[in-house]
């Protein structure tokens, strides 16, 4: 499938290695609560996640997927209440989906380097991936605010590459969304799209295949 061998793999986190959504949820309508506003359903969050928390908050505050952050004092407010709520809830509902653990044992064992590069906060993914044991799989994990800049911009795959010691083309993006598959463009790194992640349609992402589970990635690299 691939016209270079892999050689190293980078991993997306909210939608493609674990199930975020209902503490994601609670922790954007415990905001909303605390500034007198109505909670939404989960099915419309899940639609404003993917952009890092700033741009959640910004969009759970107006209810408006096309909001855009700023300093407004709405907005100040909705991301400290946010960040007060999930640094709580972080860990309690959210899993890893079905695969996903099993598939990262078996891909390391296969001696592949494994990153993490997400754009949740550092502050909220290093306590995640420690807490569903996931941690000890990743020789490097970026959040969305490690360097200047994160997915869709490339510069997280170029440090992992860079890191890894391996090119563009043998670094293996698999994630949910339009930002994973198209860093991974801008990088010149082939990518994987997940089924069940936030996306309503993985398969109009562009990815070079879409997966039903991250298990399945064995097959395809072993
Ligand atoms: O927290 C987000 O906005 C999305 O995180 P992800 O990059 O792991 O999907
Ligand atoms: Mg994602």
């Amino acid at each position: 499938m691939f016209s270079t061998p892999i050689r190293a793999i980078a991993f997306d986190l909210d939608g493609t290695l674990v199930d975020s959504l209902t503490d994601i949820a609670a922790a954007a309508n415990a905001a909303r609560a605390e500034l007198g506003l109505a909670p939404l359903a989960d099915s419309r969050v899940r639609g404003f996640i993917g952009d890092g928390s700033a741009m959640l908050m910004a969009r759970t505050a107006q209810d408006d997927p096309h909001a855009q952050v700023d300093d407004s004092p709405l907005q100040i407010a909705a991301r400290a209440h946010f960040n007060q709520h999930y640094a709580r809830v972080v860990a309690e509902h959210t899993r890893p989906y079905p695969g996903a653990a099993e598939g990262l044992q078996a891909l390391a064992a296969l001696g592949l380097p494994l990153a993490c590069v997400t754009n949740k906060p550092i502050a909220f993914t290093t306590p995640l991936l420690a807490a569903l044991d996931l941690a000890q799989y990743f020789q490097l994990v970026l959040g969305g605010d490690s360097l200047a800049a994160k997915k869709p911009d490339p510069l997280p795959l170029a440090h992992v590459a860079q890191a890894l010691a391996v090119t563009p083309a043998q670094l293996l993006m698999v994630g949910d969304s339009k930002n994973d598959v198209l860093a991974a463009r801008a990088h010149g790194s082939p990518v994987l799209a997940v089924s069940y992640g936030y996306t309503a349609s993985a398969s109009a992402l562009g990815a070079d295949a879409v997966i039903d589970r991250i298990d399945q990635m064995v097959a395809l690299l072993g």
